[in-house]
């Protein structure tokens, strides 16, 4: 059968090989999974890309064991029931808001991540630092893209601000609308590469998009002057391919992106706070003045910036929080309602 495209192209990589037994490898053939939706996965193989019926044997399985773009998946043709998902090099999900959240997945083997953030009031430390957790905690590579560079004369200042919150992280500037633009994400976009594109809504993602992709594959909708924000317009969940040879993963919903317990992500962002932290005098030490509190000693002497160490607090609390079960947060909730009924109990002993 003549090829349609290499496993390289796809994405392969020699480490997912080493998941396959020598029969599963003779057997079968390997196939990523380009996109999903509620009743089908959209297969492509070497030689062929077909719809795949959704199996009911999925829905049984915890969401993080059911196939999501970007998977690769091992099958028999015209075997049903045979699709196996190989191991993952990286998953991004997201925690969906409500009182019972629950991990939501976006992608899988994702090679590098886009923060996108503009030039303007969406610029934020906070938000690029928490989308720098999400992403090395999912085992991406991120890279901070800064787009309307051309509506700003502190190009210099958006650049080293970003640059540093953390030093490994690329950091470029582009306009979104200029053809250059597709020319500086390149390292990260040519044959097989997969990426993806994190950011609020307005700051050009869906621009950037379809620079890349060459055409206006996605509307785009205008920026609303007042707020720097624009409204939400990207809607299908799947993988599109770059004419450069790489992939985009197109997710929505990012505007109610979450931390999670990206505990880990969070540590490798604030890596020389995590390390200083050590020197402190009592290891419970919650590093806001305490006696020994290396950080405040680092503060004091002019080596560390309080907001940073204060940015960092803020962070490792809402992925303490996340990683409290459910369970846990019932008894939470139980215990503050135990609470107020004996608040209650003895407001109404008082009032007798
Ligand atoms: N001048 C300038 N305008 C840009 C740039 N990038 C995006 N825009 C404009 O900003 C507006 C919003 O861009 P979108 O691409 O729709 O933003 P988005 O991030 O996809 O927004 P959502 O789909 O809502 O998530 C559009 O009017 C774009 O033309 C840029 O680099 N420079
Ligand atoms: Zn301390």
């Amino acid at each position: 059968m003549t090829k349609l495209i290499s496993l390289a192209q796809l994405g392969w990589r020699p480490i997912f090989q080493q998941t396959l037994t020598l029969e599963q490898l003779e057997d079968g053939q390997v196939a990523r999974v380009l996109g999903v939706d509620r009743e089908r996965l959209l297969l492509q193989t070497e030689q062929v890309q077909w719809h795949e019926p959704a199996q009911k044997r999925w829905l049984s399985l915890p969401m993080d064991e059911r196939p999501t773009v970007g998977d690769w998946v091992w099958l028999k043709p015209d075997t049903p029931g045979t699709l196996t998902l190989l191991p993952r090099q990286s998953l991004l999900q997201r925690v969906a808001s409500g009182t019972n959240p629950k991990p939501q997945l976006l992608a899988a083997n994702v090679d590098t991540v886009f923060i996108v953030s503009s030039c303007n009031a969406d610029f934020n430390k906070a938000r690029l630092e928490r989308y720098l957790a999400l992403a090395l905690d999912s085992g991406v590579m991120p890279v901070i893209v800064l787009t309307k560079a051309d509506l700003t004369d502190q190009v210099d200042h958006y650049r080293e601000t970003a640059q540093s919150l953390h030093a490994s992280t690329p950091v470029v500037l582009l306009n979104a609308l200029d053809e250059q633009a597709a020319i500086t994400l390149q390292p990260w976009t040519s044959e097989g590469q997969t990426v993806a594109l994190l950011g609020s809504s307005g700051v050009g993602k869906t621009t950037l998009t379809n620079r890349l992709l060459g055409d206006q594959r996605f509307n785009t909708a205008a920026i609303r002057e007042d707020d720097a924000k624009g409204r939400h317009t990207t809607t299908a969940r799947q993988m599109v391919r770059i004419p450069d040879g790489g992939w985009i993963v197109d997710t929505p919903g990012m505007r109610e992106l979450r931390l999670g317990d990206a505990s880990e992500g969070v540590d490798r962002v604030f890596d020389d706070i995590v390390e200083l932290a050590r020197l402190c005098r009592f290891k419970d030490c919650n590093h806001q003045g305490d006696e020994g509190c290396a950080l405040s000693a680092a503060i004091d002497r002019g080596e560390l910036e309080p907001d940073r160490v204060r940015r960092f607090l803020k962070l490792k609390r809402e992925t303490i929080i996340a990683q409290e079960n459910v369970w846990e947060r019932r008894q939470r909730y139980k215990g503050f309602a135990k609470v107020v009924k004996l608040a209650k109990n003895a407001k109404d002993l008082k009032k007798r």
